[in-house]
């Protein structure tokens, strides 16, 4: 976060963290609480629709849907989560688009009369998209594997195959050094309660008070 556009009355959390940690359960709490989310796997498929010319010029017609209109994301996801190489593609094009929008929706909610108590910025991939950049601090949400796969299999109905492949596109989540530009906080999040009670006491004791990370 830049120093002339860093608002305390009004600041930027990122949320993050592996596949079905419970990214969007815990920011959904919170925006009972005052916050306001930008849900940045959301941008992604606007993105699509704003890039679809692009998308169609790399990966061919065959990933639009059967009208021609739009991009279908299923069939555009089957390709590119079985091939990095492909996801890499897709995310050259799209990545720029998103965070542009990301700086603007932050602009927009710092500025309306409404001033939330603060920004989520969740995004399941936020180091790969370097979005850490926008925010005052970062929340890492995580749980145990064998529970997101529990949770997995309830929420999606993936099959193991299918399952194996989301989880193998999202190995490097994580910095392997502590981010250098931004402080990072892990939360458990076994009880939901637990966990947003523990976000609001490192927002409250940590970010307001700006003090260092444990
Ligand atoms: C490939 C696409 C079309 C598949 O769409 P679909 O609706 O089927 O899946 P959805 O978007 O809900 O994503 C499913 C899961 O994959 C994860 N995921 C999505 N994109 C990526 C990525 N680039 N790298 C790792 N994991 C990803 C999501 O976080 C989510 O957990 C879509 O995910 C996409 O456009 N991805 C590229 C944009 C992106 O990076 N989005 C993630 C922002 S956090
Ligand atoms: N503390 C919890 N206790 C019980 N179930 C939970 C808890 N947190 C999340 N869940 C459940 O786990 C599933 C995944 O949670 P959620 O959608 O919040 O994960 P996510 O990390 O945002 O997922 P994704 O990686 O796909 O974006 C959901 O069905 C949710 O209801």
């Amino acid at each position: 976060m830049r120093e002339e556009e860093a608002n305390s009355d009004c600041p930027v959390l990122g949320i993050t963290g592996p596949y079905c940690s419970g990214k969007s359960t815990l920011a959904q709490e919170l925006t009972r609480r005052g916050w306001v989310q930008i849900e940045v796997d959301r941008l992604g498929h606007e993105s699509l629709a704003r890039k679809k010319n692009e998308i169609v010029t790399e990966f061919g017609s065959a990933v639009l849907s059967p009208d021609g209109t739009s991009v279908d994301r299923k069939k555009l996801g089957s390709l590119v989560f079985s091939d990095p190489r492909r996801l890499e593609q897709l995310e050259n094009i799209v990545h720029p688009d998103m965070k542009a929008r990301s700086e603007e929706l932050i602009r927009e909610y710092r500025q309306s009369q409404d001033l939330p108590t603060g920004i989520l910025l969740n995004a399941a991939i936020l180091f790969k998209m370097e979005l850490e950049s926008l925010c005052d601090a970062v929340i890492w949400v995580s749980a145990p594997l064998p529970l997101r796969i529990i949770r997995a299999r309830k929420r999606d109905g993936l099959s193991w195959k299918e399952l194996f492949r989301r989880f193998s596109a999202q190995k490097k989540l994580r910095p392997q050094l502590a981010p250098g530009n931004v402080d990072m906080y892990k939360v458990d999040n076994l009880q939901k309660g637990r966990a947003v009670r523990r976000i609001e006491r490192i927002v409250r004791d940590r970010l307001w008070n700006r003090t260092k990370p444990t």
